[in-house]
Parts: structure tokens; C-alpha cells; sequence
């Protein structure tokens, strides 16, 4: 599969070809040095050359502003061979055991396990977060597939008995050609979410990358061949919005699984109810993250930078709208300013950083756009907020910020309720547990939530009635692929991981069996 062959280079940059293995390529690879040339599409089991050049959108290396690549988006022919070739693999691979469809995805596992490293480090090129980060992106990655294939074996449907002999049973059965379509804050890791229980339960997908994010998922594509996947089974297609669209109103696709926008959400809603496909949708969010007094005081200060200041803030789960009782207000705020302002931001190819780019020049700019919006509504920036060229002169071009810790914040500001995807905390005092969850829950999201407290009555009461489809509880942000993953009201429906996520991708055929005459009123 990963054909070496010799690099070019290109001034002092390193250009890969098409079929050399830029997986293996990365060891070497640093900060502002990679030129991506290869075919980012992949259907039929191989790489495939776009049909035509037009419409080609450059992609940015978010430390350093160059330019990492090209993506071309796909046409409508393109969407529809890469379809048709999801259906042909779908054949083959629907009438497999769940075990013999284990024992390939164990492989890809492992082989995902055993090239983490460069994956990862492709990963932060592309997307700019630390590289700390992204080998447990990878990890969650792997085992999310490993989970899933574990759970293949165990797919099965009952059995009934009926009255006089006769009995059914049901048939736990693939839906067919499921299409992914994925953000651009955890490019590699969206597309094993998606399709790890979509290939356990029988199923092929085609999967559509943010087009900001366009090279790993062609990565994962390849190692599922690697694993033994009949050729067609995962595919990759390149494109914006219209590719997009092109994908959800296809005949021949039967659900579709997003990730991203509310707006976008429900676009992908609308279209998939015209042809009835089934959806999941992982959207936005705005979560509350409330710390009362009696907290362990250390991790709820860890807590609190876990659940904003992960991939740059650009996390759908983020508890950005941090509650603090008002007896530990000031010692909450000068813990947690002190070490905001810590953080070592810059080459996010290196162990020492913690923070890296933002994905693109105008998300950086969005993002100072509501640090200043809130200070004209009247919060106060206690650090942070402010565009950063680190020291080292190849990164002076990237899209980098100081984190943002905002104070003075009411509920009514803008900050507060809109999901900024940015690396800005917004602190807000509470006094009561009563009033604390009314405003945590007066938002139209409801992706995740957490409370610290020692207080374990109290830990489960606020778990109980806060509305979101996660609540952690003295933690926040960890990702163990066991358990559902999902939101409540607009952060979208249906969930991710967990053994329920089989549910999803798959349906019941009931098979009713007589086994004497037919008893005809006719
Ligand atoms: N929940 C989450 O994890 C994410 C939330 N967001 C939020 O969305 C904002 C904008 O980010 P975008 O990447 O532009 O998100 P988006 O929701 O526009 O895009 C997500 C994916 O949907 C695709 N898409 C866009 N329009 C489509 C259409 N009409 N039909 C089918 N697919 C379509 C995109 O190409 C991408 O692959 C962010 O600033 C953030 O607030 C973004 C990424 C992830
Ligand atoms: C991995 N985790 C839990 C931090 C975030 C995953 C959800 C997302 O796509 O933003």
C-alpha cells in the first residue's frame, strides 16, 4: 500500500507524490515545510485524480499561512462513481460474519496504533492543534474501530415463538450506503467515529472531509484497504457545501451522518427528508460547566481549562460558559488566569506546546471579533483576546491567540450565548444550585455539561436536571469511545460511540415463520 518512492524537493520544501507514502514521509516532516500533491479522493480502493481543476480552493497550514495543498471539490459524476462504488463494496461486505468483519478492523486498528505518530503529525499540519493532542486524537481514533469491531461479533436479533408452531425472529441488517460528512476540528478522528459502526454493523460510506481538512481521511481510507476491506467499502470525496449537497440528495444513500453548524445541520436535515434517509447530527454547542464551592478546587481548575481550551477552543463540546459559585470566585478567577496566561502557545509540532493555530485567518478573526464584541457589552478581558506571532519567525504568518478568560459576564451577552469556537472562557457567579441550573439550561444547545462538587447527591441531582447528552462530572472533555456521544435540542440528534451507535446504523427485518396452514378468512 504505502508505496516508497523517492521525495522531491522543492526548495527547501518537501513535495510528496501520489502513491508515496506520506504517512511514512512524516517522520522527517516539520513545521512549514509540506507540500501535499497527491489525489485526495479515494474510491474503488485507490486514489483518484479529480475530473477537472476548476473551482480549486487552496488549503492553509494554519502555524505558518502557507499553503499546504490544493482541494478540488467533487462533481456530481464524481460523487456518483464514488457511490456506486460504496454500493458494490456494501455487497460483499453486508454478507460477511460480524466476526470475519472484526478481524479486518482489529487490523486496521493496529495499524492505525502502529503509524500514530505520523498520523498525528499530519494531523497538526493540516489543523494546527498541539501534536500532545492529536496522539490522543489518534488513539480515540483506533479505539474507537477496535470497540467497534469488538461489538461485530455480537450482532444479532431474537428470537420469537408464535402460537400453533409458527415463530419469528428479527434480523439485525446494515442500512447500505451511509455518507460522513465531517468538521475540520478532528479531522481523522470524526471520520473513525463514523465509520467505524457503520462498517461493524455491514455497511459502506462515503465520507466528505471539511474541505479546510482534506488529507487524513484519504489516510484512514487507505489503511482500511490496507486492513482487507473490499475495495469501494470507505471513500473519501473532496468539496464544500455543493459536494455536500450532491451527497445527501443521492438515490442511492440511505442515511447520512454530519458533523458541524446548526445552519449546516439543518440543511443537511431538509435534504436528507426529501429521499427520507436517516440522519444523525452532531452539532454546536454552549455548555455550561458549573463549579460549586465544596469542589476539589485543584481539578476544578483543571477541569475548567480542559473543558475550553482543547484544538485552540474549537470544540463542539466545550464548556464555555464556566459557573462559579461566588465564595470561590476570586480565588477561581486568579487560578485560572494565572495559568491561561501559562499556556505555551507556537509550533504546535513541538511536545512543549499546548496551544497552536486556529484553523483559518477568518476563524481567528471571528473569534476577536466576539473577544471585542464582549467588551463593548461590558465584560472585562482578565488575559488574552489578542492575536500572537510567536518568536519563531517561520510561524509569524499562522493564525494564533492568546487564550481568553472573560469576567463581568451576564447571560444576555453575546459571549455567553453564542458558540464562539474560539480559545475565550466566559466566567459567570451563581449562589444557588436551584438558579444555576435555570441558566445553565436557558440556551437553545444541549451537547454536554459538567459539575465539581464533592457533594455526590448534589453531583447526580444537577447531572439529572441539566438538559445536554453529556454530564461530566468532576471532569470534563474526556472521549472513552464506550459511551454515547450526542446532543440534546440543537446540538442534533442520534449519538456517536457507545454500543447504542449500532442502533444507528443499522435496522431490524422481522422474518415471520408458519409453520402449519394458513388460516384464510377468505
Ligand atoms: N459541532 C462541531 O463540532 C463543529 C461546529 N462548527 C461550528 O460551525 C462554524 C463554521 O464551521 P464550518 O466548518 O463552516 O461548519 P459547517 O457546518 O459549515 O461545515 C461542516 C461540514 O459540512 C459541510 N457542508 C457545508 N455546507 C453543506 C451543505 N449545504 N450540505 C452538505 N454539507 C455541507 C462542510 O463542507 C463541512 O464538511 C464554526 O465556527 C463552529 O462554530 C464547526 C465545526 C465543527
Ligand atoms: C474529543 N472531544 C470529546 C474533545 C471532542 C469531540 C467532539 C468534537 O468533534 O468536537
Amino acid at each position: 500500500m504505502f508505496l516508497s518512492r523517492g521525495r522531491v524537493f522543492l526548495g527547501s520544501f518537501l513535495r510528496l507524490n501520489m502513491a508515496q507514502s506520506i504517512v511514512d514521509s512524516m517522520r522527517t516532516a516539520s513545521t512549514g515545510t509540506l507540500l501535499v500533491t497527491d489525489h485526495l479522493n479515494y474510491w474503488g480502493g485507490k486514489r483518484v485524480k479529480p475530473r477537472q481543476e476548476r473551482n480549486a480552493e487552496p488549503v492553509f497550514e494554519p502555524a505558518t499561512g502557507r499553503v499546504l495543498c490544493q482541494m478540488i471539490p467533487c462533481g456530481a459524476e464524481e460523487v456518483d462513481e464514488a457511490i456506486k462504488s460504496a454500493h458494490s463494496a456494501y455487497l460483499k461486505w453486508s454478507k460477511l460474519s460480524g466476526m470475519e468483519r472484526a478481524r479486518v478492523m482489529l487490523e486496521a486498528a493496529r495499524i492505525i496504533r502502529e503509524r500514530r505518530d505520523n498520523i498525528a503529525k499530519l494531523e497538526v499540519i493540516n489543523n494546527g492543534k498541539s501534536i500532545s493532542e492529536a496522539l490522543v486524537d489518534i488513539d480515540v481514533a483506533w479505539q474507537s474501530i477496535e470497540y467497534y469491531a469488538g461489538l461485530a461479533g455480537g450482532l444479532a436479533g431474537q428470537h420469537v415463538q408464535l402460537p400453533g408452531g409458527a415463530f419469528a425472529y428479527t434480523r439485525r441488517e446494515p442500512l447500505g450506503v451511509c455518507v460522513g460528512i465531517g468538521a475540520w476540528n478532528y479531522p481523522f478522528q470524526i471520520a473513525t467515529w463514523k465509520s467505524a459502526p457503520a462498517l461493524a454493523c455491514g455497511n459502506a460510506m462515503v465520507f466528505k472531509p471539511s474541505p479546510m481538512t482534506p488529507v487524513t481521511a484519504v489516510i484512514l481510507a487507505e489503511i482500511y484497504k490496507e486492513a482487507g476491506v473490499p475495495d469501494g467499502l470507505f471513500n473519501v470525496v473532496q468539496g464544500g457545501a455543493e459536494t455536500g449537497s450532491l451527497l445527501c440528495h443521492h438515490p442511492m444513500v440511505a442515511k447520512v451522518t454530519f458533523t458541524g453548524s446548526v445552519p449546516t445541520g439543518k440543511k443537511v436535515m431538509e435534504m436528507s427528508a426529501k429521499g427520507v434517509k436517516q440522519v444523525t447530527l452532531e452539532l454546536g454547542g454552549k455548555s455550561p460547566l458549573i463549579i460549586f464551592k465544596d469542589c476539589d478546587f485543584e481539578n476544578a481548575v483543571k477541569g475548567a481549562l480542559m473543558a475550553n481550551f482543547l484544538t485552540q477552543g474549537q470544540v463542539c463540546c466545550n464548556g464555555t460558559r464556566v459557573f462559579v459559585q461566588r465564595e470561590i470566585m476570586p480565588q477561581f478567577v486568579e487560578e485560572v488566569v494565572k495559568r491561561t496566561k501559562a499556556i505555551p502557545i507556537g509550533d504546535p509540532l513541538l511536545e512543549s506546546t499546548r496551544m497552536g493555530a486556529l484553523i483559518s485567518k477568518p476563524q481567528l478573526e471571528k473569534v476577536l471579533g466576539y473577544v471585542s464584541q464582549a467588551k463593548k457589552e461590558g465584560a472585562k478581558v482578565l488575559c488574552g483576546g489578542e492575536p500572537y506571532v510567536p518568536s519563531d519567525p517561520k510561524l509569524k504568518g499562522g493564525y494564533f491567540m492568546t487564550p481568553c478568560i472573560l469576567d463581568n459576564c451576564r447571560d444576555d451577552m453575546t459571549c455567553v450565548k453564542e458558540e464562539i469556537f474560539g480559545p475565550v472562557m466566559s466566567i459567570l457567579p451563581f449562589d444557588t444550585e436551584e438558579e444555576v441550573i435555570r441558566r445553565a439550561n436557558n440556551t437553545t444547545f444541549g451537547l454536554a455539561s459538567g459539575v465539581f462538587t464533592r457533594d455526590i447527591s448534589r453531583a447526580h441531582r444537577v447531572a439529572e436536571n441539566l438538559e445536554a447528552g453529556t454530564c461530566f462530572i468532576n471532569n470534563y472533555n474526556i472521549s472513552p469511545v464506550e459511551v454515547p456521544f450526542g446532543g440534546y435540542k440543537m446540538s442534533g440528534f442520534g449519538r456517536e460511540n457507545g454500543q447504542v451507535t449500532l442502533e444507528y446504523f443499522s435496522q431490524l427485518k422481522t422474518v415471520i415463520v408458519e409453520m402449519g396452514d394458513v388460516e384464510s378468512v377468505f
